[in-house]
């Protein structure tokens, strides 16, 4: 028996994990996939209810679990939060604490959302690139951080740091990942800048040796951020920081059409993973039956391909996601005026019935 933790999270993470959980259903269900959920809580709704965004029987549970699905977190009501309560600090404890260092990101241009990416047609059709971004370490973890009195006005600073095995092991998973795709990693750092960016690109260089039929590149992170909006297919896998690649995601997310549309999954040395949609929780729409559920159904494939071993479910998962995609229905974040646009709960009814 799979054991998964059902993590919603917060504003829509609620809605979008309910259409995964339909999926889920309809998998044990039909295809005899014998996973068993257990549901915890993360991020604003866990401090509300035990004044922690990352309870310890929450930590507890994903210890014990095979695999864990994760909506999002955060929200305006939280905002204000000393900083280690809010839900986005439960959310990266919880990364950190299961070792999830290698965060993969794919983003794959669906061929019937080719007129809905903000950019032309030739430039983006057959996109299908691999983000992958450490997730562990890096500026969102170094120490010292905070916010403190120095020459009589505010200063506020953190630390941008990497171990050279940090970077080992994240480049070690983009070479495997490019060996199985177009064996192309280009690796995005700001080395003419910062020091801890000049020994990720040697640590790099030094891991590609091991991987000789892998073509290593390096670009800077501005240019990279250009070259995703200008021609954005010479990419194969990416490999970068942690912050680098928070941003370069949202960015390639919009080339296929909508954040809505990119799951992912985060991984330790041993397989184990956390999937999660990459967008957050979206407090500006959530509630209102309109959020893109296809990054957390997405994500639910990604966790039977890189986890259970259940490939097979997974592309199952992605065809049905293609048959509601060619039968014109939308929600409104990929829609455009011809398009049939449905809500939540439909976009997750409709997967359902394409997969059976
Ligand atoms: N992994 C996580 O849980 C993440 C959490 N956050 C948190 O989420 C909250 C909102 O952050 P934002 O910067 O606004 O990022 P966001 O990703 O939540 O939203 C950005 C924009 O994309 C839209 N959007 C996002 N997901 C969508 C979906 N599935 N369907 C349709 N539209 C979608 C939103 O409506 C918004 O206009 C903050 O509290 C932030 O800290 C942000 C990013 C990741
Ligand atoms: C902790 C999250 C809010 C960071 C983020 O934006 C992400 O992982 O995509
Ligand atoms: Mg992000």
């Amino acid at each position: 028996m799979l054991k998964v933790l059902i993590l919603p999270g917060d504003g829509i993470g609620q809605e979008i994990t309910t259409q995964a959980l339909k999926v889920i259903d309809c998998l044990n269900a039909d295809f005899n996939l014998g996973m068993m959920l257990e549901h915890g809580l993360v991020g604003g709704n866990a401090y509300d209810e035990t004044g922690s965004p990352l309870p310890q029987a929450t930590l507890d549970a994903a210890r014990q679990c095979d695999s864990i699905l994760l909506g999002a977190v955060g929200g305006y009501q939280w905002e204000f939060l000393e900083r280690d309560l809010r839900p986005e600090r439960g959310l990266l404890e919880l990364r950190a604490e299961m070792d999830l260092f290698s965060n993969l990101r794919p983003a794959i241009l669906y061929p019937q959302l080719v007129n809905v990416s903000t950019l032309k047609e030739e430039v983006v059709s057959g996109l299908d690139l691999m983000i992958v971004r450490e997730l562990v370490a890096g500026i969102y973890f170094g120490k010292p951080r905070g916010v403190e009195i120095r020459d009589g006005q505010k200063y506020g600073f953190n630390t941008a740091a990497y171990y050279e095995l940090e970077i080992r092991r994240i480049g070690r998973s983009a070479f495997k990942i490019a060996q199985l795709r177009n064996k192309r990693v280009c690796s995005i750092d700001k080395a003419n800048v910062l020091e801890v960016c000049e020994l990720w690109r040697e640590v790099m260089t030094d891991v590609a040796k091991d991987y000789p039929n892998v073509e290593l590149t390096h670009m800077y992170v501005d240019n990279a951020a250009m070259q995703l909006v200008k021609a954005p297919k010479q990419f194969d896998v990416m490999v970068t920081s942690n912050l680098f690649g928070d941003v370069l995601s949202d960015c390639a997310a919009m080339l296929t059409g909508s954040i809505g549309m990119l799951p992912s999954a985060s991984l330790n040395q041993d397989g184990f993973g956390m999937y999660e949609p990459i967008h957050g929780s979206a407090p500006d729409i959530a509630g209102k039956d309109i959020a893109n559920p296809l990054a957390a159904i997405l994500s639910v494939a990604m966790m039977l391909r890189y986890s259970l071993n259940q490939a097979s479910l997974a592309c199952k998962i992605e065809a049905a996601v293609n048959t509601v995609l060619n039968k014109g229905y939308r929600t409104q974040d990929i829609a455009i005026e011809s398009d049939l646009v449905v809500g939540t709960n439909k976009m997750g009814d409709l997967v359902v019935e394409a997969l059976v």
